[in-house]
């Protein structure tokens, strides 16, 4: 990165890091870094002509990242599709690229768990990085300005140089921390920089930058916190990257407050959110649904989560807490005499940021009113109605006001003065109608013009209905009851809409519990037959593709007939899960097995030859035997029978390679069971036909 001026934050000026400072630092050797498996996963990426299949085999030699790796994969498929099982298959839709950062991210998050800084809750900081990983997901998945996978590692390395100088640093990073509290008016970067010299902005941006990340990310990450410093061009990709990151990291801030708290920040989220043309139901939406992949992730990282409630209901609590605030403000104001009713009453100041007038108001009769006139005593006449039907009211005196309030203050009707300064109300309606909130807006404009050809040209730009000047107070009120009727429709509409959206995903939600059911076998918790088939298909394909071997095995419990005949049917199944429990244990990550039939098992064993097929049935078979069952005090022991297949030459489907492993389980029995035994010969050589 080049040594650069890139913004001022408060008083502080904010420079990028230079190439040698950064260097000094790398070569300290004590920057966070990606050790063991995730540094040779990144190596190989970056490697030249490295296949597929070698990056599996050392990703399967990490079970760990293996798990996360196709959490990943499935948290992108969506709910339609079938469930992502396999390395490969994890590799293939999430890309090289999210593949490398997810190793980074990964391997630091364990390598820097925790660490020697007094004061940095290592605990918190991981865990908001992954709502701000998954936040970010959700995010792109909507805006599609960058593939979701990507844009998930970039959320969870968006914070990275905090960690570092936390890591270069601990005992007087923990000092600036503690500063933080005293100096609440200097932000976090102007502390770090007058005690380090760099900040946390620059750090992360410049490791990103490192660690090959594409300049559309790491640029944006360092405007991160401070979107609208960057001078980006609205819309642009790096506009709605540098949004998206601010977004997710409220968001992590949102989960991570205290529960009383949470209420007071639903505003400001929307108002963040509304940068990106999110509305609060879209906000809600997607918040709900990081909430649940938060606390899946966060049992798979082993980072704690919380509990929180559905996003539609903090809304609405907070809604609550602002009408109360709101109507406080109101009362107190109201015993002011000679004092303007506008400002305390409209911009009550909210914990946590939040406006009171931000808000949805709901399905309630009151309607949130923005009158626009360039004459105060018109405003006054039509505010007094507005106010005696019991409606919230905004003012603003010229056009661009307007504009800026409706936008910020989201009125659901809106009363225009056609003729004024600078912006007419026509103008203030076109400009309007292009944003996504001021499309819903109900606009009523005011006229002296009695020209049709200029009502015609309104609506045409428009506006909803208007009305003539001079005000008559009755026909002002009969037209906003008008308004309102449309209004509520409207709101009707969106609801009926959201319930469809709801049903829709909870209907996802459920077929995919069905799909799960189907697959699965109840008694051992193994999946069944049907799975075992399209399993065997997919790695058969693997194997066709890849040129890399794939075994079987068929495993049958011995003599299983007698337990249910000596010691009833529940001993049977005990027995069944006594035995699913060793074989589970005794298989390797890569192995798949599923419960093909009642006392019968099948493992697939891909990327596997003979010999350590051979290997690994015995390691099932003793440990079938050296785990019997206690019934009523005694040990009643089991055995099983294998018959080991591997794919070749001559086979021409997956089930050939099944009906060479029942062979060999069929000589097992006959030789006298609890044995395993294959068909086929150890012979060296490639055992599926070249290319
Ligand atoms: N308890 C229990 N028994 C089952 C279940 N499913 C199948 N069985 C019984 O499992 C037995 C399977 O026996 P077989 O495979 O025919 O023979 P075996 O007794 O295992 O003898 P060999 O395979 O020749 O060693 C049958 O008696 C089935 O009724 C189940 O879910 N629970």
């Amino acid at each position: 990165m080049q040594s650069q001026t890139a913004a001022t934050i408060g008083t502080y000026m904010v420079v990028s890091i230079d190439v040698t400072k950064f260097e000094q630092l790398k070569a300290s050797g004590d920057l966070p870094s990606p050790k063991g498996v995730a540094l040779a996963i990144i190596r190989l990426i970056q490697q030249e002509g490295s296949s597929m299949g070698d990056l599996a085999r050392v990703i399967k030699t990490d079970p760990a990242f293996v798990g996360r790796l196709i959490k990943a994969a499935n948290g992108l498929t969506g709910y339609n599709r079938r469930a992502i099982a396999s390395v490969q298959e994890a590799l293939m839709v999430l890309g090289l690229p999210a593949v490398r950062t997810l190793a980074l991210g990964f391997s630091l998050l364990s390598s820097y768990r925790d660490g020697n800084c007094k004061g940095f809750d290592y605990g918190r900081y991981w865990t908001s990085c992954l709502v701000h990983a998954l936040a970010m997901q959700a995010i792109t998945q909507r805006t599609r300005v960058a593939a979701a996978e990507e844009t998930f590692c970039l959320g969870l390395l968006a914070r990275i140089g905090e960690l570092a100088l936390a890591t270069l640093y601990p005992q007087d990073y923990g000092k600036v921390l503690k500063q933080t509290l005293e100096y609440r008016d200097l932000p976090l970067v102007a502390l770090e920089q007058r005690a380090f010299a760099l900040n946390h902005r620059e750090l992360t941006s410049a490791m990103l930058a490192d660690w090959g990340l594409p300049r559309i990310f790491h640029e944006p990450a360092f405007f991160s916190e401070a979107p609208e410093e960057s001078g980006y061009a609205d819309g642009s990709r790096e506009f709605v990257i540098a949004h998206s990151l601010h977004l997710a990291s409220f968001i992590a801030e949102v989960f991570l407050a205290e529960e009383a708290e949470r209420p007071n920040l639903m505003s400001r989220l929307f108002e963040i959110g509304g940068r990106l043309a999110f509305d609060p139901v879209a906000i809600n939406e997607l918040c709900d649904g990081v909430v649940r992949e938060w606390q899946a992730w966060g049992a798979l990282l082993e980072l704690d989560t919380l509990e929180i409630p559905p996003f539609s209901e903090l809304a609405s609590r907070g809604e609550a807490i602002a009408a109360t605030l709101a109507t406080e403000a109101k009362a107190r104001v109201q015993h002011l005499p000679g004092e303007s009713h506008e400002l305390p009453v409209e911009r009550a100041p909210m914990p946590g940021g939040a406006n009171p007038l931000t808000l949805p108001v709901g399905m309630s009769q009151a309607m949130r009113v923005l009158i626009v006139d360039d004459d105060a005593s018109m405003r006054a006449l039509v505010r007094k109605v507005l106010e005696t039907v019991g409606h919230q009211v905004l003012e603003a005196s010229d056009g661009r006001v307007g504009m800026e309030m409706a936008l910020e203050f989201q009125p659901q009707l809106m009363i225009v003065d056609w003729i004024m300064p600078e912006m007419s109300g026509l103008e203030l309606t076109r400009a309007l109608r292009q944003t996504k909130i001021g499309r819903s807006i109900y606009m009523l404009i005011m006229t002296s013009l009695d020209d049709d050809d200029r009502l015609i040209e309104a609506f045409e730009n428009g506006v909803d209905d208007f009305m003539n000047k001079p005000i008559n107070p009755r026909v002002l009120a009969a037209r906003l009851r008008a308004g309102q009727r449309v209004i509520r429709l409207q709101q009707e509409l969106d609801r009926d809409r959201e319930e469809i959206r709801r049903f829709a995903a909870e209907l996802a939600v459920s077929n995919r519990r069905l799909q799960e059911v189907a697959l699965t076998d109840s008694l051992t918790g193994f999946p069944n037959r049907r799975y075992a088939i399209e399993r065997m298909q997919q790695e058969w394909s693997v194997s066709s593709r890849t040129r890399r071997p794939l075994s079987g095995m068929v495993i049958d419990v011995d003599q299983f007939k007698t337990y249910n005949d000596s010691h009833g049917h529940d001993v049977g199944d005990a027995v069944l899960r006594q035995v699913a429990t060793s074989i589970k244990g005794a298989l390797r990550a890569q192995d798949i097995v599923a419960r093909t039939g009642g006392d019968e098992f099948l493992v697939i064993c891909p990327d596997t030859g003979l010999d350590a097929a051979l290997a690994c049935a015995e390691r099932v078979r003793f440990a079938v035997e050296s785990a019997p069952l206690t019934v009523s005090g005694q040990p009643l022991t089991m055995s099983v029978s294998i018959g080991v297949a591997t794919r070749d030459t001559v086979m021409t489907d997956p089930d050939a390679l099944v009906k060479r492993a029942d062979q060999a389980l069929y000589l097992a029995k006959n030789k006298g069971r609890n044995r395993i035994m294959t068909a086929q010969s150890l012979r060296p050589g490639p055992l599926i036909p070249p290319r």
